[in-house]
């Protein structure tokens, strides 16, 4: 499981990695400057052999200080750098001094005084025109806006050498980006930060901030460099540090031994070993989610699968559907019937569904009869004025599948909390919103988005990044969330925990759009489900 990590979570297995007397804070800035010169010339080898001038802005924390082990190593290549020092050399933290003084020896620090006036009258040449910028102003230790005048500099910066002319970089963090939620400190310019970066490297791992929001969209492309904190004693240390703290989260992965149909689990399959699934269906001309909804529990690999739906869209469904089956259900007394069978061991109730007190009914039928069950749009909605409602019936094997606005709807005061724009860091983020709709509901959330956060009460978060190399644009078409219910109710069926068939279903709902590509649409995507899961190994 990759860990997430909040910037005070990093500083707490520095800590540990100290104390364990493997490394020093000398040897970790070393090896993070040497880390992000090594993924810069890696990710751009083209800058190889471009003009081999560099700009390294550098902060008053340990950011700065890596900044100057940069300045240093890149000068060793033989580039003509120069640091713009935005800080008091003097206050500069120990190792960060000492890196300082070690590069004063050797190259220039441009006081942030004279940045300005450097910047607006250097650069005559062409030949003195950086090709690299690093940004070393703050990483993990960044807790308010930028001030003003460094603000104000640093998109005179961006102003002078657009976008294309030059590699940003950024140590850690874009400067101005918290690092906990991804969200841009920075109330007085609508969280649009001075510069959007080429390249971000994180160290041991990702940040929350890399991953949640806007991170992705100021980080450009993602590395993250090793420094040596996976080894020895310090892995024995960050690992009894993990035990304290169960608010780590993770990146979201396919458990691969439970998707396998067959193995050891069941060498002599039946279906119904595989469950079965009941997808309930809205009125004509409304059945369509129900039915995405329903192919893709079967093709995730439920052992059967049934549609309910009313009478009068009986005909509709019928003319659709082959290996899903069909039942009659007129509201929640049909269903409560339907329930009667204990065989049918997943629901899923809210794609097409219907607003209003009938469907508020059927939820309630559906939650009373315990079974595991997947709460997704109309069946969300129905209860914007009654969240209290639906809470009350709520238990631990529902998932909700909220979408931002039917979080906002069901969870109106974290939603507030989450869009007022932050003046201070760490912001709250997408994961501790998600935390706290899933303890309150008392069942697994699903905050849908590029970034989709899942949580269960007091357990660990999830989240599945579709930023950078598994970007997924083509999922912001309509019934794609619907799909995603479905498969997450056949992954139910088929007996996973929920935490584990959303994370799960999250995973492959994006490679299932990556695999297709452009032009995807809804109905493509359980189609494309038996490929993700043959490359799976499942
Ligand atoms: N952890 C690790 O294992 C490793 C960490 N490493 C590196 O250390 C970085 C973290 O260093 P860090 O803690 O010194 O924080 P950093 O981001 O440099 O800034 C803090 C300084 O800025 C100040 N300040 C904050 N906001 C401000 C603002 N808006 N405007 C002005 N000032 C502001 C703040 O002061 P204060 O809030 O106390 O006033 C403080 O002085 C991390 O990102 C990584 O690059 C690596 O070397 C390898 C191993
Ligand atoms: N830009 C995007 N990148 C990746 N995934 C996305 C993007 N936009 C939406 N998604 C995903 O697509 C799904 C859309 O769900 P939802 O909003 O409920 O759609 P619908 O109601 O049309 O079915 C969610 O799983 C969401 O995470
Ligand atoms: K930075």
């Amino acid at each position: 499981m990759t860990d997430l990590l909040t910037s005070a979570q990093m500083r707490a297995i520095e800590q540990a990695a100290f104390d364990s007397g493997e490394v020093t804070g000398a040897e970790l800035m070393e090896r993070a400057g040497q880390g992000v010169v090594d993924a810069v010339f890696e990710v751009f080898p083209k800058l190889q052999d471009s003009r081999p001038v560099a700009l390294v802005l550098c902060g008053p924390g340990n950011n700065g200080g890596d900044g100057f082990v940069i300045a240093r190593l890149l000068s060793e290549r033989g580039w003509r750098t120069e640091c713009y020092l935005y800080g008091d050399p003097a206050r500069l933290p120990p190792d960060a001094k000492a890196n300082h003084d070690r590069w004063a020896g050797m190259g220039t620090v441009v006081p942030f005084g004279d940045w300005r006036f450097s910047l607006r009258w250097g650069y005559g040449d062409a030949e003195e025109t950086p090709s690299l910028i690093v940004d070393a102003l703050f990483g993990t230790g960044l807790t308010r806006p930028l001030a003003d005048d460094l603000d104000k500099a640093l998109r005179e910066l961006d102003t002078r050498f657009p976008e294309g002319t030059v590699r940003r970089v950024a140590v850690d963090a874009p400067s101005g980006l918290c690092m906990d939620s991804g969200r841009p400190i920075d109330p007085d310019h609508d969280g649009e930060l001075p510069s959007r970066q080429d390249l971000t490297i994180s160290f041991h791992r990702l940040k929350r901030g890399h991953v949640l929001a806007n991170g992705p969209e100021w980080c450009g492309q993602v590395r993250v460099a090793d420094i040596g904190l996976d080894q020895g004693a310090l892995r024995l240390a960050r690992e009894r540090l993990r035990e304290d703290l169960s608010d780590m989260a993770a990146l979201a992965k396919p458990d691969i031994y439970f998707l396998r149909k067959g193995g050891e689990e069941y060498p002599i399959a039946h279906k119904y070993d595989y469950g079965h699934a009941l997808v309930l269906s809205g009125g004509p001309g409304r059945s369509g989610a129900a039915r995405l909804a329903a192919r893709a529990a079967l093709r995730v690999g439920a052992g059967l699968v049934s549609v309910a739906a009313p009478g009068t869209a009986m005909a509709e469904c019928a003319a659709h559907l082959t290996s899903v089956m069909l039942r009659r259900c007129n509201g929640a007394s049909d269903l409560g019937v339907l329930l009667e069978d204990d065989r049918l061991n997943a629901l899923c109730l809210g794609p097409g569904l219907g607003l209003g007190a009938a469907t508020r009914d059927m939820v309630v039928t559906a939650l009373g009869s315990r079974r595991r069950c997947v709460l997704d749009a109309d069946a969300l909605t129905s209860f914007a004025d009654q969240p209290p409602t639906l809470f009350a019936h709520l238990h631990s094997k529902v998932v909700l599948t909220p979408h931002t606005g039917e979080f906002a709807r069901l969870f109106p005061d974290i939603w507030e909390r989450l869009s007022r724009q932050p003046e201070r860091g760490p912001a709250y983020s997408r994961i501790e919103a998600a935390q706290e709709a899933a303890a309150r509901a008392g069942c697994t959330v699903l905050l849908k988005g590029p970034d989709s956060v899942i949580a269960e009460p007091g357990g660990r978060a999830l989240v599945h990044a579709a930023s950078y190399d598994r970007a997924a644009p083509w999922l912001a078409t309509a019934g794609s969330g619907d799909v995603l219910a479905g498969m997450i109710t056949g992954l139910l069926a088929r007996g996973f925990w929920p935490v584990r068939a959303v994370e799960s279903a999250t995973w492959m709902h994006v490679e299932a759009a990556r695999s297709f590509g452009p032009g995807l649409i809804a109905e493509d995507l359980p189609e494309a489900l038996p490929g993700v899961l043959s490359s799976l190994g499942a």
